[in-house]
């Protein structure tokens, strides 16, 4: 869930990035850097950076935004010193893994979740390990709890039999226990107990962010959400040296122990990746701003992890480049896509990263300022899999999270359901007004969602659809076809005018009807 620019790499910087994450599940691969460069323009950046000038401007014109506003200088360093940043061992072992998922079930008491059930949350579990390339559950087990707090979990004698029943299956090499967060503790008391690696859902959501961070500020955001990860591996560490009595020693002459430079090293990372995430932001606002003041209307499209949202913005621009894939987290750079509206008026849409219930603390933190451009935008799409049999738990989570984000009133009103994967459910038809059904895979209803849309789009920008009468002389239909969107254009020869139908926002109205009062 998160914004920001899809920064055209160097086809070796892609290469690099697939190679570090072997473990990632048959991702297909990146198009050439041109085709990227298309279907991944920044939010704003619509002419690309170096990407040949894909914008909505069919006209071939350049952006009069550009350069009304100063780019900051990017220290000549800058990437290179963020490749340093992000130089670090995966959290997940590499090769496949026979995973037993472990779910600890709260039937009663203040630990009870809200609203989910753990068949769904046991589903979700395996989905997050079937992305996973040749990762795959052998078993599952839902084993119930009345301690989750406790250090390992479980009571005694659960432990015991699940101690047992772990121990029988041939073959296992690592346990998936879905909490968010364990110990170090926890972790290897049960790795003791278990004979194999256990993982939480943590690090294997942030090992799925891994492999699909793209841009430098999803790979930075990535990084430092590793951070709790590896203080908490370097105190693992260091009890570990201290047991062999190294790890308090004192580094020759430097009046540190081995512990305190581990964690100076890591504060100081932290402070390098804030600055160079802060870098980024500010420029990821520049643009904001330029976008806006070039007026296409922005279309925010958020929702559920794997609901259909690249799929239905393919669907929408008819832009072939973009790459939906069945896996949770594939988008992880929020990235614009121009389209056209029934009318011809432009709209870019933004696609964003997918809401997971529970996802881990600090990774909503580390993403959550690429939401900011979701704030920034005209209308809100929700993207709902009406298939999925947790639908509705899905729509609740997506709603607190975008309740969370604090987005103006009047956006968060409008937003507009999109029911997706109706294909699935033959005879659907949605409840409830400001809702519609599609099927992004087929094409189907995307007719009527494009209609909605201009009138949402209309109804929020506070644009117009008027009938303006020009001298076919003057200069006024050219102004036109540049300032608005022009729809339709009736001569009438004898009087030398003509009746030119437009879209026009309330500003280029005003300038129009001052530049050529008649
Ligand atoms: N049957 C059916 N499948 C669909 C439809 N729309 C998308 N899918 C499939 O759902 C899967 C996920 O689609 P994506 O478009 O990548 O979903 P997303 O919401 O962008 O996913 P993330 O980026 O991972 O959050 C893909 O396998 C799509 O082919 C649809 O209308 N019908
Ligand atoms: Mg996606």
């Amino acid at each position: 869930m998160w914004a920001l620019r899809a920064a055209v790499r160097p086809r070796a910087w892609l290469s690099r990035v697939v190679r570090k994450c072997p473990a990632l599940r048959a991702a297909p691969p990146l198009p050439p850097c041109p085709l990227r460069a298309l279907a991944a323009l920044g939010p704003g950046d619509l002419q690309g950076r170096g990407g040949g000038g894909r914008g909505p401007r069919a006209d071939g014109r350049r952006s009069r935004a550009g350069a009304e506003e100063e780019e900051e200088e990017e220290p000549e360093d800058a990437e290179e010193e963020e490749e340093e940043l992000l130089r670090s061992e995966p959290v997940l072992p590499a090769g496949a893994q026979r995973v037993c998922l472990v779910h600890p079930e709260v039937k009663w008491g203040p630990g009870k979740p809200q609203l989910t059930r753990a068949e769904w949350q046991v589903a979700e579990a395996e989905a997050l390990v079937r992305t996973l390339d040749g990762w795959s559950v052998v078993e599952t087990m839902v084993v119930p709890t009345k301690t989750p707090d406790r250090k390992l979990i479980f009571g005694k004698g659960t432990l015991e039999h699940l101690t047992e029943r772990i121990r029988g299956l041939a073959g296992l090499t690592a346990v998936f226990l879905n909490v968010e967060r364990m110990s170090t503790p926890t972790k290897k008391e049960l790795e003791a107990a278990w004979g194999v690696r256990v993982f939480d859902r943590f690090t294997v959501v942030l090992h799925i962010f891994r492999c699909n961070a793209r841009t430098r500020e999803a790979r930075l955001q990535v990084a430092l959400a590793e951070l709790p990860l590896l203080r908490s591996n370097l105190k693992n560490d260091v009890a570990r040296l201290d047991g062999r009595g190294g790890g308090s020693r004192y580094i020759m002459g430097s009046g540190e122990s081995f512990m305190q430079v581990q964690q100076r090293l890591l504060k100081e990372k932290e402070v390098k990746i804030r600055k160079a995430l802060d870098r980024l932001r500010r420029k990821r606002q520049l643009l904001g701003r330029q976008r806006r003041r070039r007026e296409f209307p922005v279309v925010s499209v958020v929702g559920y992890t794997n609901c259909g949202k690249t799929t239905l913005i393919r669907a929408l621009t008819g832009d072939a480049a973009i790459q939906p894939r069945d896996q949770l987290f594939a988008t992880l750079d929020v990235t614009a896509h121009a389209g056209s509206l029934p009318s011809r008026m432009t709209v870019i849409y933004m696609d964003t990263i997918g809401f997971l219930s529970q996802l881990p603390h600090s990774l909503i933190e580390a993403f959550s300022a690429t939401l900011e451009d979701v704030a920034h935008s005209d209308l809100i799409v929700h993207v709902r899999d009406v298939s999925h049999p947790e639908s509705e738990l899905q729509k609740a989570s997506v709603l607190s999270a975008l309740r969370g984000l604090r987005l103006p009133a009047p956006l968060l009103d409008s937003v507009l359901e999109v029911h997706n994967k109706a294909d699935l459910l033959p005879g659907y038809s949605p409840a409830g007004p400001r809702a519609l059904a599609v099927s992004a895979l087929l094409g189907l209803g995307l007719e009527e969602l494009k209609a909605e849309l201009e009138d949402a789009v209309l109804r929020a920008t506070g644009r117009r659809v008027l009938t303006l009468r020009v001298r076919l002389a003057g200069p006024q239909l050219s102004w036109l076809h540049k300032e608005a969107t022009v729809q339709q254009v009736d001569v009438v020869p004898e009087a030398g005018v003509a009746d030119v139908t437009v879209i026009i926002s309330g500003s280029a109205y005003g300038k129009f009807r001052k530049l050529f009062p008649e």
